[in-house]
This record gives structure tokens, C-alpha cells and sequence, in this order.
């Protein structure tokens, strides 16, 4: 909807209204086309002015009428009969003005905006291009080059820049509708044919072409298969190299590729996964919009190994206060140096003050006493992590939450050694802690939704995408890793080489294949937690075969690497060779082949022809299978929190939607008809084994995602 009102007599005043973002639906559409007619046929109106309702200019195409049949006036004439008006039209620029409304802007002949506005066409995220214009109109507007990082990497930039690249034509810190109108009475004489961009001409750089190919080389590199960047450097060639028309039909045929593609699917389906991993919920039936937080004003970081350092940095630059402890005092140095340079790194990076002075350092348990919310960033073992907890109970405030940074331990053993256990929740971050923007907050039996509530919101305010998880072994991220991580070696056992696995996976959009990734994390981390679960086992002649441990198939590949001092990058050698330890090239290594070779003649095993379809369909499939019965035992609420987790968490290329919405797209029969298929061929590997979920859903008729919680629901009551 949009509303029409006359302000200081001549100037009609259009107000979008859609909240909460007045994106540009049917009804906006219509209401925009309806309502620059009244305003152009008025006699005494001399100008218009375009603001949206609420501070908010407006969001950009509606995405919930994307999958949809469309309906109302189309965006691209709409936008050209404002550019085609004999009125002045004036864009007030609030808030946002992104995407399709970025491009209504454009199609304005002035745009002032608010100091604090930003502005962006973010549409390759989305997996489509800038199409209503957009693309044609930017370069024409700020020139080839700037155009082109926007477009391409769909940023959105501060007033101040905008109006540096000449995007906008005023800012203000006062008013901006009121300054628009008083701009559009002053231009209300002014000639308008130099003011509509499409009649520009697109002033290219001298070296244009160069230009281009080097930014389609960076795109094609860093895209990982998504082909909506691509699209958009298409998109911005035909600007350059086009009159306006002709480039608008390209920018039409780009788009209709894009929109038809699955890719565009995922991603606006991903869109909104991520905002719905807010909405959590617990089986005990707490919920995020019933359960209030407590404030956090001072937090303890405990342990300064890598997570930890991480987190500290995190929660400083998010302006908390930390207590930061570390009981070595050699490691407590360390601790220091590389925090100051971390945090003076990232300040240097967005240009503000680093956040030094926010950090208390201690080597004593004892100084957290008066902390709100203490995170345990200690080395990953049991007895150590229940003794820290016992020390923090005896330490702190009662109303203190404790918090974990495990990355699988049980939440529940830990929270028993506390006096009041119903603070206790796990807050499992990624390394690069301060980086990455996943965090899982696990929530155990006795986890209170006051806890799980603060988790969450300390979470957002240090721009962690949180997922609320239930308590197991890896919880979701972890437990989903395994089977993907013993198909990889099952299939090296079977004949693959890890550059073949790696390769596969890295053509399917991970930014790391398998082995390249546990090089990267250190092989004798889970050679750690194989052996104090007593599946790794240094002695082979300790009774079982060494390829099956309680009943099922295992490799020890990953152990007998270890014990050779392979640990990956840090050791210089791993499934890969490097140049020297701590280096980052992977290279094929000789002596890891013939070390297969032999492993299998050992064995009796038969190298096969693995190709490329064995090897996704094993890996996937069978992590896919775990996210399946991660949902059957409650442990992820939707599919939505799994794909958020594994886009974040584990590179999972985004423009596939997530492991659940990859499974979906693929067609849950398929899925299942393979599983079956392998299981058939290895039966002494469960985590092949269709999960009753799954079969549920494919008897179902295999519905879409959405629809899934109904399904899930009902197995569950059935449990
Ligand atoms: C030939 C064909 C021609 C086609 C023409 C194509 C035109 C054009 O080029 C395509 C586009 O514009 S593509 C669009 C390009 N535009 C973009 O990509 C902008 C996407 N939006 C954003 O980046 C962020 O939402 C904001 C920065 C706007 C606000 O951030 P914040 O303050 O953290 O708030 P928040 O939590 O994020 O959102 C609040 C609520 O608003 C909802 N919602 C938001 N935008 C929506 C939309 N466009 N739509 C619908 N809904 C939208 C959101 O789901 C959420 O709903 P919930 O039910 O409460 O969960």
C-alpha cells in the first residue's frame, strides 16, 4: 500500500507503506502506479517526493512473492513511467533503500538521503541480478567500476559513500522528507531531461575490457559455482557496451535464467532460514517470543588456547567487558599479545579505536566472581571441563550463567556439577571464534529458557548467527561431520585418493574439500577424542580387526597417520604434503599413496573406479541421513536451523541451500532409493541406513521443506 498526502501546497508526498520494510509488493506496486497519476495529474502539485513509512525507504522486491504467481503492476514500467514523469520526482532516503528499491530510486530524478541511510542492490545474494533496472542504470549513474563491487558483491554502503560516488545527491542529518520537500519546491522549474539516468551514457574506463575479465576471473574463483555473480558482471558488460534498451533486454534474459534456477531458490529460501533460526523453540515447548534474556554487562572468557582467544576478542569488540583467565602464565602472555593484535587488526580494519581497555587478564579462577555470564574455553576434556564447572559454581554469583565452548561433550554431565544446573548451557563457537559467525547454544535436560533466551541474545549482540540445539554427542554441526567424515576414508580405503574426494566436493561448492579442511583443524584432534573413546587404538593386535570396532566398519587411517606424526598443516604433513609446517599449500603426496597401496594390500582390498557420483552421493547422503534422525530425536527444531548451521559452521556453498534443502531439491526418493543402495553394498556401516524419518517423508509424498515440522511432529508423538 502507499498513501498520498499534499504537503506545502505543491508538492505530492507518496508514502510507501508495507511493514516492516515497505518491500515492493502487489499492493505497494499498484499504489505507487495509482498514485503518481493523481500526483501528475493534479494541477498544483509541481513536484513529487517518495519516502517510505516508518524510517524505512523500502526493502526491495517483496521475496515472498518470488515463488509465487506474480500479480499487480510490474517494477520495470513502473520505474520508467517515474523516470518518463514531466514532474520532478524526489527519493527521501531512510533507513534503507536496497534491491528493487534502490533501483525505484534510481529511477527518481534526485535522491537525498539520511546520514545514517544505506543503500545497496543486493540482489546477487539472493541469487538473482539488479532487475529491475538496476544494472543498467547504477554504471551510468557512478560509473563502471564502482557499479561493479556493488553489484557484484551486493554490499551495502553508508550514505557517505553514496554520495561520494555520487549515488545519492544530498545528505542530511535533519528531517529527510521534510528537506526533500523543501529540495523538490526549489527544482520544481528545473529542466528533467538530464536527471533520467537511462538517457546517460556509460562512461567507461579506458582499459574497460581488461577491467572486466579481471573482475569475471576474480568472480568465477571466489563464486564456488554460484552463477548469480556471474549474471551480474553479464549484466554490467551490457551497460557498458550497449545502448539502454538493448542492455535492458539482456538485463531481462540474465535475470530469467537466474529466477527459473535453482540456485535463486536456495538462496531466498536460505534468506529467510536464517531469520527463522531466531524464532527457536525447546521441546519442553519454550519458545524465543515467551522467554525474555537477561542483560549481560561483564562476561569471563576461561582458557586462552585458540577458542578462547577468539571469544574474547568477540565479546570486547561488541563493546562487553571480559575477564579473561588463563592459568599458565607462559600461555597467558601469549594470550595477551595475540589478542591486543587481533583486536588491533580488526580495528584498524573498521576504522575505530581498538578495544584494549575492555580486557581484565587473570590467572586466577577467583577473579570471575562478579561476572553475569562466564564461557568455558578450556581444553576439550571431560574431568577438566567438570572440574572448571565445580570451581565456577563455588566462584561466581548464583545467578551466573555457565556456559561451554565444548564442541560435543555432554551439557548435562557439566551442568551437574553446578549448583543451579538450569544456567548452564553450551555456547559452541567456529574457529575463528571472532570471525565465524555460527553459534550453536546447546541446551541440555535442566537448560532453563531464561539460559538458552540470554545465549541467544549475547549471540546476536556479537553478530553470531545462534541456532538453539539440543544436547548430543556433536550436538548438530559435529554429530552431521561424521559419517561425512568415515565415507571420505571408507572411499580412500575403497581406491579414492584424497585430491580425487577433496576435488569432488570442492566442484560441489565446499570452499575446502574433506582432507583439505582436517589438515587445516589438525588430524590429532579427533585422534584425541578416537582414543579416549578407545576406538583408536595404537596396538592392532588388541583382539578386534582393525577395521571394525563394535560391530561396525572403521578405518583407522586417520590414526595410523598420527601416529606418524601427521597432523596435517601445523606438522607439514597430513593427508597432504606442504613446504614447511604451518603452511597452507596443499600438494599430492607420493608417500601417502603408496602408504594407501600397501594399507590396502594389507587388507585385501580391491582398489575400484570411484567416480565422482559415489563420492557425493556417500558423503552427502550420508550426513544428510544424520540430519534426518537429528531432527527425529528433536535435536534441531526445522531443517532451517541445519542449513543455517552447516552454511555457517562448515562452508556448505549457500547457493545449495543447506545439506536439508539440498536433500529436498534433489528429491527425497532419490536420496533414499540411494541410501538404501549403499547400505545394501555396505551393511556394516549404519549411518547408511535410511533413518524411519526419512522413509516417513518419502511415504508421505515428500513434502516441500516447510512442510516437514508436520511430519516431524507426528514421528515424534509416535516415539
Ligand atoms: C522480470 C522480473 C523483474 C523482477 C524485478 C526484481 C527487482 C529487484 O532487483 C529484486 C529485489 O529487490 S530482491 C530484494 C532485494 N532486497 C534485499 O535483499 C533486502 C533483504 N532484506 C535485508 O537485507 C534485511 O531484512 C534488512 C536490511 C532490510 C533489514 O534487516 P533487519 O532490520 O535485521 O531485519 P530482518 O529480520 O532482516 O527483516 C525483518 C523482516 O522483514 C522481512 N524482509 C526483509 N526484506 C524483505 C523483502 N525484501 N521482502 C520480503 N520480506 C522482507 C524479513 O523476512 C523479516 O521478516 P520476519 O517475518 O520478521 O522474519
Amino acid at each position: 500500500m502507499a498513501q498520498y498526502t499534499r504537503v506545502s501546497g505543491s508538492v505530492g508526498l507518496i508514502t510507501l507503506q508495507s511493514p516492516p520494510v515497505n518491500a515492493l509488493s502487489a499492493a505497494v506496486r499498484q499504489g505507487i502506479v495509482d498514485l503518481m497519476q493523481r500526483a501528475l495529474s493534479e494541477p498544483e502539485v509541481k513536484s513529487v517526493v517518495i519516502c517510505g513509512q516508518n524510517g524505512i525507504f523500502c526493502g526491495g522486491a517483496d521475496i515472498k512473492e518470488f515463488g509465487g504467481q506474480m500479480s499487480g503492476p510490474p517494477l520495470i514500467p513502473m520505474i520508467h513511467a517515474i523516470e518518463a514523469a514531466s514532474k520532478p520526482v524526489v527519493a527521501a532516503i531512510e533507513g534503507i533503500a536496497l534491491g528493487g528499491g534502490l533501483e525505484l530510486a534510481l529511477g527518481c530524478h534526485y535522491r537525498i538521503a539520511h546520514s545514517k541511510a544505506r543503500v545497496g542492490l543486493p540482489e546477487v545474494t539472493l541469487g538473482l541480478l539488479p532487475g529491475a533496472g538496476g544494472s543498467q542504470r547504477l554504471p551510468r549513474l557512478i560509473g563502471v567500476p564502482a557499479a561493479l563491487d556493488l553489484i557484484t558483491t551486493g554490499r551495502h554502503v553508508t550514505a557517505a559513500e553514496a554520495l561520494k560516488f555520487g549515488l545519492v545527491d544530498q545528505i542530511t542529518d535533519h528531517n529527510t522528507v521534510n528537506v526533500a520537500v523543501k529540495f523538490a519546491q526549489r527544482v520544481a522549474d528545473q529542466p528533467l531531461d538530464a536527471r533520467r539516468i537511462s538517457t546517460h551514457p556509460c562512461l567507461c574506463p579506458s582499459d574497460v575490457a581488461v577491467l572486466f575479465e579481471e573482475v569475471m576471473q576474480r568472480v568465477r574463483r571466489t563464486a564456488r559455482g554460484a552463477i548469480a555473480p556471474i549474471a551480474c558482471v553479464q549484466a554490467v558488460r551490457a551497460a557498458a557496451t550497449l545502448p539502454y534498451n538493448q542492455g535492458m533486454e539482456r538485463e531481462r534474459e540474465l535475470m530469467a535464467t537466474l529466477f527459473t534456477s535453482g540456485q535463486a531458490r536456495a538462496l531466498q529460501y536460505f534468506f529467510f532460514a536464517q531469520r527463522a533460526v531466531g524464532r527457536w523453540s525447546m521441546p519442553s515447548g519454550a519458545r524465543w517470543d515467551t522467554s525474555k534474556p537477561r542483560p549481560v554487562h561483564k562476561a569471563a572468557v576461561i582458557g586462552l588456547g585458540t577458542m578462547g582467544r577468539g571469544i574474547t576478542v568477540a565479546l570486547a569488540q561488541a563493546g562487553f567487558s571480559v575477564v579473561a583467565v588463563e592459568t599458565q602464565e607462559k600461555q597467558l602472555m601469549e594470550a595477551k599479545q595475540a589478542i591486543s593484535g587481533m583486536l588491533e587488526r580488526g580495528a584498524k580494519r573498521r576504522g575505530v579505536a581498538p578495544a584494549l581497555d575492555k580486557i581484565n587478564y587473570g590467572r586466577n579462577i577467583q577473579s570471575v566472581a562478579d561476572v553475569d555470564l562466564v564461557i568455558e574455553a578450556v581444553f576439550e576434556d571431560m574431568a577438566l571441563k567438570k572440574k572448571v564447572f565445580q570451581q565456577l559454581s563455588a566462584v561466581c554469583k548464583p545467578s551466573t550463567f555457565l556456559c561451554s565452548n565444548t564442541s560435543g561433550l555432554d551439557i548435562d554431565q557439566l551442568a551437574c556439577q553446578t549448583r543451579n544446573p538450569e544456567l548452564v548451557v553450551g555456547m559452541h563457537f567456529f574457529a575463528p571464534a571472532h570471525v565465524m559467525k555460527l553459534l550453536e547454544v546447546v541446551y541440555g535436560p535442566k537448560s532453563s529458557p531464561l539460559a538458552v533466551a540470554t545465549a541467544m541474545q549475547l549471540g546476536k549482540k556479537i553478530g553470531k548467527v545462534s541456532v538453539a540445539v539440543g544436547n548430543c554427542r556433536g550436538f548438530v554441526g559435529n554429530r552431521m561431520l561424521k559419517p561425512y567424515l568415515e565415507q571420505a576414508l571408507f572411499l580412500l580405503e575403497e581406491g579414492a585418493t584424497p585430491e580425487f574426494v577433496d576435488q569432488v566436493l570442492e566442484e560441489f561448492g565446499f570452499a575446502m574439500g574433506v582432507f583439505r579442511m582436517s589438515d587445516l583443524s589438525g588430524l590429532d584432534v579427533g585422534w584425541k577424542v578416537r582414543l579416549a573413546d578407545g576406538l583408536a587404538m595404537p596396538d592392532p593386535t588388541m583382539g578386534q580387526p582393525t577395521r571394525l570396532r563394535q560391530g561396525r566398519r572403521y578405518s583407522p587411517l586417520g590414526d595410523l597417520l598420527c601416529e606418524q606424526g601427521r597432523f596435517g598443516q601445523k606438522t607439514g604433513r597430513g593427508w597432504y604434503q606442504y613446504d614447511k609446517p604451518g603452511s597452507q599449500v596443499a600438494k599430492p603426496d607420493p608417500w601417502l599413496h603408496s602408504f594407501l597401496d600397501e594399507y590396502r594390500a594389507r587388507h585385501a582390498l580391491v582398489a575400484h573406479r570411484i567416480d565422482h557420483q559415489e563420492v557425493l552421493e556417500r558423503c552427502l547422503y550420508s550426513m544428510i541421513n544424520e540430519g534426518f534422525r537429528i531432527l527425529e530425536d528433536g535435536i534441531a527444531a526445522g531443517p532451517e536451523d541445519i542449513d543455517v548451521i552447516y552454511v555457517f559452521g562448515y562452508s556448505w556453498p549457500r547457493h545449495r541451500g543447506g545439506p536439508m534443502f539440498y536433500a529436498a531439491t534433489v528429491g527425497l526418493n532419490k536420496v533414499l532409493e540411494r541410501l538404501e543402495h549403499y547400505y545394501q553394498a555396505h551393511p556394516d556401516v549404519p549411518s547408511l541406513q535410511p533413518c524411519h524419518l526419512l522413509r516417513k517423508l518419502v511415504a508421505s509424498g515428500s513434502p516441500p521443506i516447510q512442510k516437514w515440522r508436520e511430519v516431524i511432529k507426528k514421528v515424534r508423538s509416535q516415539l
